[in-house]
Protein backbone atom coordinates (compact mmCIF):
# COMPACT_ATOMS: atom_id res chain seq x y z
CA UNK A 1 0.00 0.00 0.00
CA UNK A 2 1.42 3.45 0.81
CA UNK A 3 4.48 5.10 -0.37
CA UNK A 4 7.89 3.26 -0.26
CA UNK A 5 9.25 5.09 2.36
CA UNK A 6 6.33 3.77 4.76
CA UNK A 7 7.50 0.30 3.57
CA UNK A 8 10.93 1.10 4.50
CA UNK A 9 10.07 1.18 8.18
CA UNK A 10 8.89 -2.79 7.84
CA UNK A 11 10.82 -5.87 7.88
CA UNK A 12 10.45 -7.37 4.07
CA UNK A 13 7.60 -9.75 3.25
CA UNK A 14 8.90 -13.08 2.79
CA UNK A 15 9.39 -14.79 -0.78
CA UNK A 16 9.12 -18.45 0.23
CA UNK A 17 5.29 -18.42 1.10
CA UNK A 18 2.08 -18.81 -0.76
CA UNK A 19 0.85 -15.89 -2.42
CA UNK A 20 -2.86 -15.28 -4.35
CA UNK A 21 -1.79 -14.34 -8.03
CA UNK A 22 -3.80 -11.52 -8.19
CA UNK A 23 -3.21 -8.79 -10.65
CA UNK A 24 -2.09 -5.62 -10.22
CA UNK A 25 -4.33 -2.83 -12.10
CA UNK A 26 -3.08 0.71 -13.12
CA UNK A 27 -5.68 3.43 -11.79
CA UNK A 28 -4.44 6.21 -14.36
CA UNK A 29 -5.26 3.73 -17.23
CA UNK A 30 -8.56 3.22 -15.86
CA UNK A 31 -9.19 6.71 -16.13
CA UNK A 32 -8.15 6.68 -19.30
CA UNK A 33 -10.33 3.96 -20.41
CA UNK A 34 -7.95 1.60 -21.89
CA UNK A 35 -9.51 -1.04 -22.82
CA UNK A 36 -7.12 -3.80 -21.65
CA UNK A 37 -6.95 -2.68 -18.33
CA UNK A 38 -10.88 -2.84 -18.37
CA UNK A 39 -10.94 -6.31 -19.13
CA UNK A 40 -7.94 -7.07 -16.90
CA UNK A 41 -10.25 -5.89 -14.11
CA UNK A 42 -13.35 -7.59 -14.95
CA UNK A 43 -11.51 -10.59 -15.60
CA UNK A 44 -10.01 -10.15 -11.73
CA UNK A 45 -13.66 -9.16 -9.98
CA UNK A 46 -14.83 -12.78 -11.62
CA UNK A 47 -11.80 -15.03 -11.15
CA UNK A 48 -10.90 -13.72 -7.52
CA UNK A 49 -12.96 -10.78 -6.25
CA UNK A 50 -9.64 -9.40 -5.34
CA UNK A 51 -7.27 -7.35 -7.19
CA UNK A 52 -4.56 -4.62 -6.39
CA UNK A 53 -5.12 -0.75 -7.88
CA UNK A 54 -1.84 1.07 -8.03
CA UNK A 55 -2.40 4.39 -7.20
CA UNK A 56 1.40 6.51 -8.34
CA UNK A 57 0.51 7.25 -11.79
CA UNK A 58 -2.35 9.07 -11.03
CA UNK A 59 -3.19 12.54 -9.58
CA UNK A 60 -6.34 11.42 -7.50
CA UNK A 61 -4.29 8.43 -6.90
CA UNK A 62 -1.32 9.73 -5.35
CA UNK A 63 -3.62 12.22 -3.47
CA UNK A 64 -5.20 8.98 -1.84
CA UNK A 65 -1.54 7.82 -1.12
CA UNK A 66 -1.09 10.55 0.15
CA UNK A 67 -3.97 11.02 2.88
CA UNK A 68 -3.66 7.08 3.70
CA UNK A 69 -0.45 7.82 5.23
CA UNK A 70 -1.73 10.55 7.43
CA UNK A 71 -5.08 8.50 8.60
CA UNK A 72 -2.03 5.42 9.65
CA UNK A 73 -0.58 7.89 12.16
CA UNK A 74 -4.29 8.61 12.83
CA UNK A 75 -5.51 5.49 13.53
CA UNK A 76 -1.95 4.93 15.27
CA UNK A 77 -2.63 7.46 17.76
CA UNK A 78 -6.37 6.33 18.26
CA UNK A 79 -6.00 2.70 18.76
CA UNK A 80 -2.78 3.61 21.17
CA UNK A 81 -4.84 5.38 23.56
CA UNK A 82 -5.92 4.02 27.03
CA UNK A 83 -8.86 0.68 26.74
CA UNK A 84 -10.53 2.97 29.00
CA UNK A 85 -11.27 5.83 26.84
CA UNK A 86 -11.59 3.79 23.36
CA UNK A 87 -14.35 1.87 25.46
CA UNK A 88 -16.32 4.57 25.79
CA UNK A 89 -17.38 4.90 22.28
CA UNK A 90 -17.85 1.04 22.35
CA UNK A 91 -20.03 -0.48 18.98
CA UNK A 92 -22.65 -2.03 19.36
CA UNK A 93 -22.93 -5.34 17.24
CA UNK A 94 -24.68 -6.03 14.39
CA UNK A 95 -26.78 -2.62 14.13
CA UNK A 96 -23.95 -0.04 14.56
CA UNK A 97 -20.90 -1.11 13.93
CA UNK A 98 -19.13 2.13 14.34
CA UNK A 99 -17.00 2.75 17.00
CA UNK A 100 -14.31 0.89 18.96
CA UNK A 101 -14.20 -3.43 19.08
CA UNK A 102 -11.71 -4.45 21.22
CA UNK A 103 -9.37 -7.60 20.79
CA UNK A 104 -11.01 -11.25 21.26
CA UNK A 105 -14.47 -10.04 20.60
CA UNK A 106 -15.27 -12.39 17.26
CA UNK A 107 -14.70 -16.11 16.74
CA UNK A 108 -12.38 -16.69 14.35
CA UNK A 109 -12.18 -20.47 12.33
CA UNK A 110 -10.02 -22.20 14.63
CA UNK A 111 -12.74 -21.35 17.00
CA UNK A 112 -10.21 -19.13 19.09
CA UNK A 113 -10.96 -15.70 19.49
CA UNK A 114 -9.33 -13.02 17.27
CA UNK A 115 -6.96 -10.58 17.83
CA UNK A 116 -7.61 -7.47 16.38
CA UNK A 117 -8.87 -4.17 17.63
CA UNK A 118 -10.86 -1.98 15.55
CA UNK A 119 -12.07 1.77 14.99
CA UNK A 120 -14.87 2.45 12.63
CA UNK A 121 -15.13 5.57 11.65
CA UNK A 122 -18.65 6.64 9.57
CA UNK A 123 -18.42 8.39 6.42
CA UNK A 124 -21.68 10.27 7.31
CA UNK A 125 -20.06 11.41 10.35
CA UNK A 126 -16.96 12.84 8.58
CA UNK A 127 -19.00 14.38 5.70
CA UNK A 128 -22.08 15.87 8.44
CA UNK A 129 -24.48 13.75 5.90
CA UNK A 130 -26.49 12.79 8.80
CA UNK A 131 -24.94 14.65 12.06
CA UNK A 132 -22.14 14.47 13.62
CA UNK A 133 -20.56 11.86 16.57
CA UNK A 134 -18.07 12.29 18.98
CA UNK A 135 -14.89 10.43 18.30
CA UNK A 136 -12.19 9.69 20.27
CA UNK A 137 -9.53 13.20 20.23
CA UNK A 138 -7.18 11.91 17.41
CA UNK A 139 -9.32 11.54 15.17
CA UNK A 140 -12.16 14.81 16.30
CA UNK A 141 -8.81 17.17 15.98
CA UNK A 142 -8.20 15.84 12.66
CA UNK A 143 -11.81 15.83 10.88
CA UNK A 144 -10.37 17.73 8.08
CA UNK A 145 -7.84 15.09 7.32
CA UNK A 146 -10.18 12.02 7.70
CA UNK A 147 -12.71 14.39 5.13
CA UNK A 148 -9.93 14.68 2.57
CA UNK A 149 -9.69 10.57 2.97
CA UNK A 150 -13.46 9.79 2.03
CA UNK A 151 -13.48 12.11 -0.71
CA UNK A 152 -10.16 10.33 -2.87
CA UNK A 153 -11.05 7.37 -1.44
CA UNK A 154 -14.57 7.43 -2.99
CA UNK A 155 -13.36 9.51 -6.07
CA UNK A 156 -10.98 6.03 -6.74
CA UNK A 157 -13.67 3.85 -6.27
CA UNK A 158 -15.85 5.26 -8.59
CA UNK A 159 -13.30 5.07 -11.34
CA UNK A 160 -12.96 1.28 -10.80
CA UNK A 161 -17.06 0.79 -10.41
CA UNK A 162 -17.21 3.02 -14.08
CA UNK A 163 -15.05 0.55 -15.21
CA UNK A 164 -17.42 -1.91 -14.19
CA UNK A 165 -20.41 -0.45 -15.89
CA UNK A 166 -18.45 -1.10 -19.29
CA UNK A 167 -17.53 -4.59 -18.89
CA UNK A 168 -21.54 -5.52 -17.57
CA UNK A 169 -23.03 -3.44 -20.50
CA UNK A 170 -24.46 -0.97 -17.57
CA UNK A 171 -25.54 2.79 -18.42
CA UNK A 172 -22.05 4.90 -17.26
CA UNK A 173 -22.15 5.91 -14.08
CA UNK A 174 -24.83 2.98 -12.33
CA UNK A 175 -22.92 1.74 -9.81
CA UNK A 176 -20.88 4.79 -8.52
CA UNK A 177 -24.45 6.52 -8.48
CA UNK A 178 -25.80 4.39 -6.14
CA UNK A 179 -23.30 4.90 -3.20
CA UNK A 180 -23.03 8.74 -3.59
CA UNK A 181 -20.99 11.10 -1.49
CA UNK A 182 -23.89 13.07 -0.22
CA UNK A 183 -26.55 10.41 0.54
CA UNK A 184 -26.69 8.33 4.15
CA UNK A 185 -25.22 5.02 4.20
CA UNK A 186 -23.66 2.65 6.19
CA UNK A 187 -19.84 3.71 4.13
CA UNK A 188 -17.05 4.10 6.81
CA UNK A 189 -12.96 3.42 7.58
CA UNK A 190 -12.43 0.42 9.57
CA UNK A 191 -8.88 1.13 11.19
CA UNK A 192 -7.03 -1.80 11.88
CA UNK A 193 -4.74 -2.34 14.57
CA UNK A 194 -2.70 -6.28 16.30
CA UNK A 195 0.47 -6.60 18.34
CA UNK A 196 2.68 -8.86 17.58
CA UNK A 197 1.41 -12.41 19.29
CA UNK A 198 3.36 -13.61 22.63
CA UNK A 199 2.43 -17.16 22.10
CA UNK A 200 4.02 -20.26 21.52
CA UNK A 201 1.67 -20.96 18.23
CA UNK A 202 1.95 -17.57 17.10
CA UNK A 203 2.66 -18.32 13.40
CA UNK A 204 -0.88 -20.26 13.35
CA UNK A 205 -2.65 -17.61 15.16
CA UNK A 206 -5.42 -16.44 13.00
CA UNK A 207 -5.91 -12.80 13.90
CA UNK A 208 -9.13 -11.79 12.04
CA UNK A 209 -11.64 -15.26 11.08
CA UNK A 210 -12.73 -15.94 7.60
CA UNK A 211 -15.26 -13.57 6.20
CA UNK A 212 -17.10 -11.70 3.06
CA UNK A 213 -17.35 -8.04 3.09
CA UNK A 214 -21.27 -7.34 2.76
CA UNK A 215 -20.96 -4.15 1.08
CA UNK A 216 -20.51 -3.49 -2.52
CA UNK A 217 -16.55 -3.11 -2.84
CA UNK A 218 -13.49 -2.05 -0.56
CA UNK A 219 -10.37 -0.41 -0.79
CA UNK A 220 -7.51 -1.91 1.99
CA UNK A 221 -4.45 -0.12 2.68
CA UNK A 222 -1.65 -3.09 3.46
CA UNK A 223 1.95 -2.47 4.81
CA UNK A 224 2.29 -5.73 6.56
CA UNK A 225 1.39 -9.11 5.06
CA UNK A 226 -1.35 -10.97 6.81
CA UNK A 227 -4.38 -11.12 4.68
CA UNK A 228 -4.99 -14.07 2.47
CA UNK A 229 -7.57 -16.04 0.02
CA UNK A 230 -8.72 -19.18 -0.12
CA UNK A 231 -9.10 -20.37 -3.86
CA UNK A 232 -12.15 -20.33 -4.75
CA UNK A 233 -11.93 -24.44 -5.48
CA UNK A 234 -9.89 -24.89 -2.20
CA UNK A 235 -11.16 -26.93 1.04
CA UNK A 236 -10.82 -24.49 4.23
CA UNK A 237 -7.78 -25.90 5.63
CA UNK A 238 -4.87 -24.23 6.98
CA UNK A 239 -2.29 -24.48 4.44
CA UNK A 240 -4.81 -23.98 1.37
CA UNK A 241 -4.98 -20.31 2.35
CA UNK A 242 -2.75 -17.54 0.06
CA UNK A 243 -1.10 -14.68 0.97
CA UNK A 244 -2.12 -11.10 -0.50
CA UNK A 245 1.54 -9.56 -0.83
CA UNK A 246 1.17 -5.61 -0.14
CA UNK A 247 3.16 -3.66 -2.40
CA UNK A 248 4.34 -0.17 -2.41
CA UNK A 249 1.91 2.60 -4.02
CA UNK A 250 -0.78 -0.25 -4.47
CA UNK A 251 -4.32 -0.67 -2.75
CA UNK A 252 -6.01 -4.22 -2.56
CA UNK A 253 -9.19 -3.96 -3.24
CA UNK A 254 -12.12 -6.22 -3.02
CA UNK A 255 -15.87 -6.94 -4.14
CA UNK A 256 -18.05 -7.61 -1.22
CA UNK A 257 -21.66 -9.61 -1.22
CA UNK A 258 -23.77 -6.49 -2.35
CA UNK A 259 -22.06 -6.40 -5.80
CA UNK A 260 -22.63 -10.20 -6.32
CA UNK A 261 -25.95 -10.03 -5.62
CA UNK A 262 -26.47 -6.73 -7.82
CA UNK A 263 -24.99 -8.50 -10.59
CA UNK A 264 -26.92 -11.71 -10.52
CA UNK A 265 -23.55 -13.89 -9.60
CA UNK A 266 -21.29 -12.44 -12.50
CA UNK A 267 -18.42 -10.75 -10.08
CA UNK A 268 -17.32 -12.69 -6.73
CA UNK A 269 -17.04 -11.61 -3.13
CA UNK A 270 -14.43 -13.70 -1.62
CA UNK A 271 -13.63 -15.00 1.98
CA UNK A 272 -10.64 -13.71 3.12
CA UNK A 273 -8.79 -13.32 6.70
CA UNK A 274 -6.38 -12.18 8.69
CA UNK A 275 -3.47 -13.92 10.29
CA UNK A 276 -0.12 -13.47 12.03
CA UNK A 277 2.37 -11.24 9.77
CA UNK A 278 4.56 -13.96 7.85
CA UNK A 279 8.43 -14.43 8.67
CA UNK A 280 10.45 -11.38 10.54
CA UNK A 281 6.90 -9.25 10.14
CA UNK A 282 5.59 -11.02 12.86
CA UNK A 283 7.40 -8.90 15.76
CA UNK A 284 5.80 -5.65 14.46
CA UNK A 285 2.62 -3.97 15.61
CA UNK A 286 0.25 -4.70 12.02
CA UNK A 287 -1.78 -1.99 11.01
CA UNK A 288 -4.42 -1.57 8.08
CA UNK A 289 -6.93 0.55 6.52
CA UNK A 290 -10.24 -0.72 5.13
CA UNK A 291 -12.71 1.82 2.66
CA UNK A 292 -16.12 -0.20 3.32
CA UNK A 293 -17.85 0.97 0.45
CA UNK A 294 -22.25 0.53 1.45
CA UNK A 295 -24.73 1.74 -0.85
CA UNK A 296 -26.58 4.27 -0.02
CA UNK A 297 -29.83 3.58 2.64
CA UNK A 298 -32.21 4.19 0.10
CA UNK A 299 -30.98 1.52 -2.44
CA UNK A 300 -32.37 -2.02 -2.60
CA UNK A 301 -30.76 -5.47 -2.86
CA UNK A 302 -32.81 -5.92 -6.28
CA UNK A 303 -30.36 -7.35 -9.23
CA UNK A 304 -29.29 -4.65 -11.96
CA UNK A 305 -30.68 -6.97 -14.96
CA UNK A 306 -32.75 -5.54 -17.73
CA UNK A 307 -31.59 -3.07 -20.74
CA UNK A 308 -28.45 -4.33 -22.31
CA UNK A 309 -26.30 -5.27 -19.23
CA UNK A 310 -24.89 -9.03 -19.58
CA UNK A 311 -26.39 -9.50 -15.62
CA UNK A 312 -28.61 -12.43 -16.28
CA UNK A 313 -32.62 -12.09 -15.30
CA UNK A 314 -33.77 -13.57 -12.42
CA UNK A 315 -35.05 -17.23 -13.25
CA UNK A 316 -38.18 -17.86 -13.97
CA UNK A 317 -40.28 -18.32 -10.58
CA UNK A 318 -36.87 -16.72 -8.46
CA UNK A 319 -38.50 -13.71 -6.30
CA UNK A 320 -36.07 -10.57 -6.53
CA UNK A 321 -34.80 -9.19 -3.04
CA UNK A 322 -36.55 -5.78 -2.72
CA UNK A 323 -35.19 -5.14 0.99
CA UNK A 324 -33.61 -2.31 1.42
CA UNK A 325 -29.51 -2.67 1.75
CA UNK A 326 -29.54 -1.95 5.09
CA UNK A 327 -32.36 -4.25 5.95
CA UNK A 328 -30.63 -6.94 4.34
CA UNK A 329 -27.26 -6.01 5.72
CA UNK A 330 -28.61 -6.42 9.34
CA UNK A 331 -30.37 -9.70 8.94
CA UNK A 332 -27.09 -11.12 7.26
CA UNK A 333 -25.06 -10.02 10.03
CA UNK A 334 -27.75 -11.29 12.95
CA UNK A 335 -26.94 -14.99 10.74
CA UNK A 336 -23.50 -14.74 10.63
CA UNK A 337 -23.67 -13.83 14.13
CA UNK A 338 -25.76 -16.67 15.31
CA UNK A 339 -24.19 -19.54 13.23
CA UNK A 340 -27.11 -20.05 10.72
CA UNK A 341 -24.96 -18.80 7.66
CA UNK A 342 -21.27 -19.48 7.60
CA UNK A 343 -18.92 -16.93 5.40
CA UNK A 344 -18.17 -18.60 2.01
CA UNK A 345 -16.97 -17.32 -1.76
CA UNK A 346 -20.02 -16.63 -3.40
CA UNK A 347 -20.81 -15.42 -7.60
CA UNK A 348 -17.99 -15.31 -10.22
CA UNK A 349 -16.59 -18.05 -12.39
CA UNK A 350 -13.32 -20.83 -12.36
CA UNK A 351 -10.94 -21.99 -9.34
O1 LIG B 1 -6.59 -5.92 7.71
C1 LIG B 1 -6.78 -6.39 6.60
O2 LIG B 1 -5.88 -6.53 5.78
C2 LIG B 1 -8.14 -6.87 6.18
C3 LIG B 1 -9.29 -6.36 6.98
C4 LIG B 1 -10.61 -6.85 6.49
O3 LIG B 1 -10.73 -7.80 5.76
C5 LIG B 1 -11.84 -6.12 6.89
O4 LIG B 1 -11.74 -5.20 7.72
O5 LIG B 1 -12.93 -6.46 6.39
FE1 LIG C 1 -12.79 -7.92 4.94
Amino acid sequence: MPTSEYFKRYPDFPSNIPEADIPTISLAELELGANDEVKLLYTACRRHGFFRLDLRDSDDGRNLLNNAVMMLDVSGETLSLDTKILEQFAYNPPKDLTGYKSAGKLKTDDGKLDAMEMYTLSQDDILSTSGQRTNPEPLDANRGQCYNFFRDASKCVSTVLNALDKSLDLAPGTLASRCPLDKPSDTSLRMLLSHPSTSSDSDRRITLGGHTDIGLITMLFNIVGGLQILPAADENVYDNWRYIKPLPGCAIINLGDTIVEWTGGLLRSALHRVVNPPGQQANVTRQSLAYLVRPAREMTMSRLAGGNSLIPPLPKGEQDDTRSVTEWATSRAMQIMKGELRPRTTGGVGA
